[in-house]
């Protein structure tokens, strides 16, 4: 993999058009299958304290959108999944990995309170605190779709595949409020896309691509790559319904979007990786679900096909070579 000519990012890269093969773009199937459910988009919102809370999870859920859940309101876990299912709706929830997160685990178990998703949502996930996570999980509800990350190499993918995760979630510092790569050295900023190709390759379950998208041309990318799903964080934030407060300055709005590893969520400055922007108000989240659709239907018709599937065969070139993509510390 590691010859320069293979590293590449979102902005990098062209996809190359097919004969087009339906009458309209409204033709188009955009939706993804993850493990038992079918979902009306291969996008789901981070699952960060400024982009999603129980509203939005509902109103995703309710209208055919895969969602997940942050794990930055730990007791409220356990109502939210009663909540969801009195509804008929999929509970999907984050876990950690320390002690408690285990004790969690054991007593949603007990209580017979089995989420349909569990998403294992640290930093480095390439560990054996990980590993232990994933089997705890398998062993006491095995029928739990259990995705599992951050990594960023194959040998990740396969390790946590083997432990039983259904899903791997990859990217190491890709994000917009990242600042991993730049507080570490390492990770899969500025080329995020190639190291989603390059586990995707390793994969024998789905992938997620998380980070780094900032377009919705990019979500075609990713899934050219071998995702099945991709995650966002930036895009969803600051619309109406973002959970992020809103400030105005100079007579404009703004929403705060902030890291998982910021101060600002944290509440001190110990391994701080990530930092908190402002983003321009947005409008409706519901707009931008619908416009992500669209272009992503145009998407499908330039590849040539009536489904995600045309996105995974067609040819692409590689223009240039990045490293910021667009971010500043
Ligand atoms: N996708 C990405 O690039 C990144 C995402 N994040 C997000 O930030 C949030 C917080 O993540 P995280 O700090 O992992 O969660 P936690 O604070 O819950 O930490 C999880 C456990 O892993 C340990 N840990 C964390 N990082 C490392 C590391 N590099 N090496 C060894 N052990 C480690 C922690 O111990 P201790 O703190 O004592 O080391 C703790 O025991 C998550 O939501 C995560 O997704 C954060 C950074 C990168
Ligand atoms: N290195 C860090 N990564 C973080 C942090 N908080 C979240 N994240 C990751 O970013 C993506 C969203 O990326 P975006 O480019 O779409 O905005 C999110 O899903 C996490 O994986 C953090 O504090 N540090």
């Amino acid at each position: 993999m590691n010859s320069l000519n293979s590293v590449f990012d979102y902005e990098d890269i062209q996809l190359i058009p097919n004969k087009c093969v339906i009458n309209s773009r409204s033709e188009a199937d955009t939706s993804v299958k993850l493990g038992k459910y079918s979902f009306k988009l291969p996008v789901v919102p981070a699952n960060m304290q400024t982009i999603i809370d129980d509203s939005i999870a509902e109103m995703l859920a309710k209208e055919g959108y895969f969602y997940i859940m942050h794990r930055f309101e730990a007791e409220k876990r356990a109502e939210f999944i009663k909540k969801m299912h009195k509804q008929n709706l999929i509970a999907s929830i984050s876990v950690g990995v320390k002690a408690d997160e285990h004790a969690f685990v054991r007593e949603l178990s007990e209580k017979a309170l089995i989420p349909e998703f569990i998403t294992i949502d640290i930093a480095h996930g390439h560990a054996n605190s990980v590993i232990e996570m994933i089997q705890l999980i398998k062993r006491l509800m095995p029928q739990v779709f259990v995705i599992a990350g951050n990594v960023g190499t194959p040998e990740a993918v396969r390790e946590l595949e083997n432990a039983g995760a259904d899903a791997t979630k990859v990217g190491i510092g890709p994000g917009k409020v990242c600042i991993t790569k730049v507080k570490t050295g390492f990770g899969t900023g500025g080329w995020q896309l190639a190291a989603v190709r390059w586990c995707a390759k390793a994969a024998s379950k789905p992938i997620i691509a998380d980070g780094g998208i900032r377009t919705h041309g990019d979500i075609a990318k990713s899934i050219r790559m071998g995702a099945t799903m991709v995650m966002i964080g930036s895009l969803f934030a600051a619309h109406e319904e973002s959970p992020g407060k809103t400030i105005e300055r100079d007579g404009e709005l703004y929403k705060e979007y902030f890291g998982s590893a910021s101060e600002y969520q944290k509440g001190e400055h110990k391994n701080v990786e990530g930092k908190k922007i402002l983003l321009p108000h947005k409008g409706s989240l519901r707009d931008t679900l619908q416009e992500m659709q669209e272009d992503l239907q145009s998407s499908i018709s330039y590849a040539g096909g009536k489904d995600l599937s045309a996105l995974t065969k067609v040819d692409y070139v590689v223009v240039k070579n990045s490293i910021w993509n667009g971010d500043s510390l």
